[in-house]
């Protein structure tokens, strides 16, 4: 086979086991797969998991997203604040497709077009999403609430007669560790802590192996020792995972972040070092409204 041969068939591979659906008009976004990768995996040779440019989105009129651009890079932790209404959920709404923007670009690595993906195909792509609220099965206990969330066939047959080989039940074991509920297997999700059960959730995300997980508020309603463990979890996961963090206790912040996004009226209104954005005087005026 001819190296473009095998360039074209690698191609045609990829896009049939991604499956892109809808706005396939745009010469612009066909192009995103102009470059052959590995199916599920992500092309980060150009030091970025997550690149958004331009974006912006309008709800009646109103510009909730104003030329939003972002660039995280494969393993960084990245903190998201701004103030109520600033856009930061519908900047994840919008990575996780559950929004499409007016405008702009976002890139999963730099192959992966997310604007021609729904919002189930870009969490088989690798972008786990983990809402405020925890949201478990709380009938059922940490183990098979871990196992119901391993990449198997769902249908209840199936799900009746599962059992994980040996690979999965090591990652099983693992993620249990990862979480700190490797005690806790048999409890029913239901008699877990707050703190406990938001920990659960992101594990069970971590079945998925996801390359990407954008977490909002994850330590909101947390005691101050779930909290601290919520930071040692986060650090041990940066590095295997990009992690996009939005929270408002500043206090969390300080101790997982390196770099600080602002959104401010859809818009970055700075980054830096906690310490730098807490001394911009834009975010100042802001967050008290001088
Ligand atoms: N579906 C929608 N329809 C109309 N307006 C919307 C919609 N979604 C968001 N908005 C508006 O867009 C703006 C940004 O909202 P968003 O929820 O993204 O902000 P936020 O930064 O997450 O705020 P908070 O910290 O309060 O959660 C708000 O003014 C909100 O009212």
């Amino acid at each position: 086979m001819t190296p473009d041969l095998m360039e074209e068939g690698a191609r045609r591979y990829a896009v049939r086991e991604a499956a892109p659906v809808g706005r396939t008009e745009s010469g612009g976004r066909a192009a995103g797969f102009s470059r052959p990768m590995v199916p599920g995996e992500v092309d980060t040779t150009h030091g970025r998991i997550l690149y958004t440019e331009d974006v912006s989105v309008s709800f009646d009129g109103f510009r909730a997203i104003n030329k939003l651009s972002l660039d995280i890079a494969p393993g960084e932790l990245r903190c998201i604040i701004g103030p109520n209404g600033a856009g930061k959920t519908t900047m994840m709404d919008i990575i996780t497709g559950k929004t499409k923007p007016d405008a702009g670009t976002v890139f999963f690595g730099s192959t992966i077009d997310l604007l021609r993906y729904k919002e189930p195909q870009i969490a088989q792509l690798g972008i786990g999403r983990k809402f405020q609220k925890p949201t478990v099965f709380e009938q059922l206990t940490v183990y098979v609430n871990l196992e119901l969330a391993l990449k198997t066939d769902k249908g209840v047959k199936a799900s009746m007669f599962f059992r994980p080989d040996s690979e999965q039940s090591d990652r099983l074991a693992e993620v249990l560790r990862t979480i700190q509920l490797a005690d806790s297997v048999d409890r029913l999700a239901g008699n877990l802590s707050h703190g406990q059960k938001q920990w659960l959730e992101i594990g069970m995300l971590l079945m998925q192996d996801p390359k990407l997980l954008l977490l909002d508020e994850p330590v909101a309603g947390m005691t101050d020792e779930e909290t601290a463990r919520t930071a040692e979890l986060f650090l041990t996961l940066k590095g295997q995972h990009s992690l996009l963090v939005v929270e408002h206790d500043m206090s969390f912040i300080k101790t997982i972040s390196e770099k600080v996004t602002v959104l401010h009226e859809g818009s970055v209104l700075a980054e830096g070092t906690l310490e730098q954005v807490q001394n911009d005087e834009r975010v100042i005026e802001v967050y008290l409204g001088r």
